[in-house]
């Protein structure tokens, strides 16, 4: 489950508990979670903030006491600001060690830092808005250079809780415990990297009625994947047009097409310059081919008989790539997958994004991405869920944002962050079979946002059965396609009816 800042309210409102109720629960399963996951002599400094985020960290340190642990509070702004958390204080045993952070000297707090084997950090939960003021922003930094094991609560004091990054000094933790739900940020952990693992600490809060959030795992994916029926004919199972490659990148369309016949489609077409044709002809000797010089009337009953387009991958350099690109976007009445070239090419003509138009699936990397909405690659980083959002819902496109968590976003802003794959797809071709994925998909029937993440999870999926026999350094396209077959073979019985 994933709640965004306004739906923790509800959520909260729906347990029937109060906040201090809450706080309690919270408090009590964080504790039990550290004196599980550190041995029996670890002590705990805890950073308390001045908000219900502190107020966790004055439970846990009444439970670690009470379980004869080595416990010193630090608060780290000057006052307490909630009932809840001033409750939670005045609970505290007189033994318990409290300090000022205003009256500690730096070497003071370094020094105590260092002394405790674990750094509780309870600073700022999901009210916290960047920036840090700059007294923390230095100890933080401090903390994190000196690699300090910390744990955060809720979620790494410097981020905030709807967004994909925060304070760039937001502390380093090596575990997060995620209170009630996960919140937005928790999903873009590879993005950020202030956190190593996460553990949802569950507080009784039900699913939301609705939820912009799509989750998508094995059982979905399984799920929403195209059957396969006895009488079943290369007609019946997807035809999909890849139009892709060039003499200097042939490879870029071979891995469209292997891609599009590992996912199970059924008929595929390539558009080709005539050049690339004896090479993919190797490769992909089961695929009809047609040169990119096809008449407008041949191209456009080409398009007629196609399930979905994927158009780009690779064809910088195809001469006619622009009045092609131009018909396949206005004639074609199936969903148009565009990569590379594609997405380069409609940067330049952005009038075209704004007449009314079918089902277009974008699978940008964050410079493509820069180049289709003006916004620079900075601007877009330090906000990726709304630059993404801005663009999907302007444009009525699906956006399939790429890097280490693909940020996925329908025209009706619906949002998926996808968590498979590894840094072996952090390599040239890996966009190019992502491409024939999420084409076979649409043209296999599933809805563009539902392509779109089935085939990014799938990706990445396979990438991740791929590690499992060949290194990070290894794996090539041919492993990824084993990896996808893999998964896909684990669910066979599933995918046949
Ligand atoms: N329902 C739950 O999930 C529960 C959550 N709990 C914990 O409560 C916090 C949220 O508490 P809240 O008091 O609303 O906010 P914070 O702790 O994040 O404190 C915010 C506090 O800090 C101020 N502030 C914000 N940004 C800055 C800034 N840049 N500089 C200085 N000060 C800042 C802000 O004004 C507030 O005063 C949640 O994360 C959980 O940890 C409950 O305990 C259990 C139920």
């Amino acid at each position: 489950m994933i709640l965004e800042k306004n739906q923790i309210a509800a959520a909260e409102a729906a347990s029937g508990k109060t906040e201090t109720q809450l706080m309690e629960l919270a408090g009590k399963r964080c504790a039990d979670t550290l004196l599980h996951e550190y041995p029996e002599n670890d002590s705990f400094l805890i950073l308390c903030g001045s908000g219900n985020n502190g107020g966790d960290g004055f439970v846990i340190a009444r439970h670690c006491l009470a379980a004869n642990r080595q416990v010193a509070i630090i608060l780290m702004l000057d006052d307490i600001r909630t009932p809840a958390a001033i409750e939670a204080r005045q609970k505290l045993p007189d033994s318990c060690l409290i300090y000022g952070y205003q009256e500690l000297s730096e070497t003071q707090f370094q020094t105590m830092a260092q002394r405790y084997d674990v750094i509780v950090d309870c600073v700022f939960g999901f009210n916290f808005h960047a920036p840090l003021p700059d007294f923390l922003r230095s100890a933080f930094r401090w903390i994190n250079q000196q690699r300090l094991p910390v744990v955060s609560i809720d979620l790494n004091s410097g981020l905030e809780a709807d967004h994909s990054l925060g304070d760039p000094d937001a502390l380093h933790s090596e575990l997060t415990l995620a209170l009630g739900a996960l919140k937005p940020v928790h999903l873009f952990s590879r993005e950020h990297q202030k956190l190593d693992r996460l553990i949802p600490i569950g507080l009784g809060f039900a699913e939301p009625e609705a939820s912009r959030w799509i989750q998508m795992d094995a059982l979905q994916v399984t799920r929403l994947l195209p059957r396969l029926h006895d009488n079943d004919y290369k007609n019946t199972t997807g035809r999909l047009t890849v139009i892709a490659g060039s003499p200097w990148m042939a490879g870029a369309a071979q891995f469209n097409l292997e891609a599009a016949q590992a996912m199970g489609c059924g008929m595929l077409h390539a558009l080709v310059d005539p050049a690339v044709y004896p090479i993919l002809q190797a490769a992909c000797p089961h695929i009809v081919y047609h040169p990119n010089t096809l008449s407008e009337a041949d191209l456009t009953a080409l398009l007629n008989q196609s399930d979905a387009v994927a158009i780009g991958s690779g064809c910088d350099h195809l001469a006619n790539l622009e009045t092609v690109l131009e018909r396949v976007l206005h004639c074609s009445s199936v969903p148009v997958i565009l990569d590379a070239a594609a997405l380069r090419c409609l940067a330049r003509h952005p009038e075209w994004l704004n007449t009314p138009h079918g089902d277009w699936i974008l699978t940008p990397h964050v410079g493509e991405f820069s180049a289709l909405c003006g916004r620079s690659v900075e601007e877009i980083q330090a906000d990726r869920i709304r630059c993404a959002e801005e663009y999907a819902l302007a444009h009525q496109v699906t956006l399939v944002l790429k890097g280490a968590d693909t940020l996925i976003i329908s025209p009706e802003g619906l949002r998926c962050v996808n968590k498979t794959g590894n840094p072996s797809l952090a390599k040239a071709g890996s966009g190019d079979l992502l491409t024939g994925m999420i084409a076979a998909l649409a043209a296999r029937g599933l809805t563009p946002m539902e392509a779109a993440c089935c085939g990014v999870w799938l990706h990445g999926k396979a990438a991740d059965k791929a590690i499992e026999k060949t290194s990070l350094y290894g794996v090539h396209h041919k492993e990824i396609l084993a990896g996808l077959d893999a998964f896909l073979f684990d669910h066979q019985k599933e995918l046949w009816r």
